[in-house]
């Protein structure tokens, strides 16, 4: 896609959001939906969603609505779901350990191949059939296995240290927890997920009930 026809990336952001409706749309057994339905499931507008679906060359058909395994298999190759990534987490303690211990991630496509800490009392350990290993040989078994995804779970203090591990043996894509803005070159891309702010929104929404439009 070349830079004018770029995707915006609140619309890319919705494509995940789709793509779970519509395998859910799936395990019931519906198999054609129609956008005002999409818009009650979704809460998008029914134009919204057109307009979204519009941009990857619409796949509905006026007065047929969409056809639910067709636009959610295009959606997840759009996504980038039609292949396996490799992944490993740096920082095996409790939330890298449940990152590993959750079987939908790999369901999904994407494998953790190894962990990684620097606590002794933990390397060799395993979660699931997934080994403890030590950071210092982490830099090689990237290399080595072609690793796609890094994901960090350590303290904020030493994620941009293991951001610097993970460009420099040539990972794209990080999925980040730890509550720091990690520098990263352009080559790289960076997913932040900073549950606190997420928690803090929701306070925001609580104190605040009356006072705000949802999207
Ligand atoms: N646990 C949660 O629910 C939660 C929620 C929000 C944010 N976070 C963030 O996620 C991160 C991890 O949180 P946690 O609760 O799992 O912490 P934790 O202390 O249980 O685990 C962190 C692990 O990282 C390891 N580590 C430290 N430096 C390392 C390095 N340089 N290389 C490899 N491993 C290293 C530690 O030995 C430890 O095992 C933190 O940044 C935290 O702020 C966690």
């Amino acid at each position: 896609m070349d830079r004018e026809n770029r995707v915006s990336i609140t619309v890319i952001r919705r494509l995940p959001k789709y793509y779970r409706y519509l395998g859910e749309l799936l395990k019931k057994g519906i198999n054609r939906i129609s956008s005002q339905e999409l818009s009650k499931l979704t809460g998008f507008t029914a134009s919204q969603i057109r307009q979204d679906l519009n941009n990857f060359g619409g796949f509905g058909q006026q007065g047929y609505g969409y056809n639910v395994e067709e636009l959610r298999n295009q959606l997840g190759k759009i996504l980038g779901l039609d292949r396996t990534y490799k992944t490993i987490i740096a920082g095996a303690g409790n939330l890298g350990q449940a990152v590993a211990n959750y079987r939908g991630f790999e369901e999904a496509g994407f494998k953790i191949l190894a962990m990684f800490d620097k606590n002794p009392k933990l390397i060799g350990l395993k979660i699931r059939d997934i080994e403890i290993k030590d950071v210092d040989e982490m830099e090689n078994f990237i290399r080595e296995n072609n690793i796609d995804i890094g994901i960090i779970t350590t303290p904020k203090e030493s994620a941009q240290d293991v951001a610097d591990i993970f460009m420099r043996s040539g990972i794209r894509g990080i999925w980040n927890f730890a509550p720091a803005d990690l520098k990263v070159d352009d080559k790289v891309i960076i997913e932040n997920v900073h549950l606190n702010e997420s928690l803090f929104t929701l306070s925001y929404f609580l104190k605040n009930e009356s006072d705000y439009v949802r999207d």
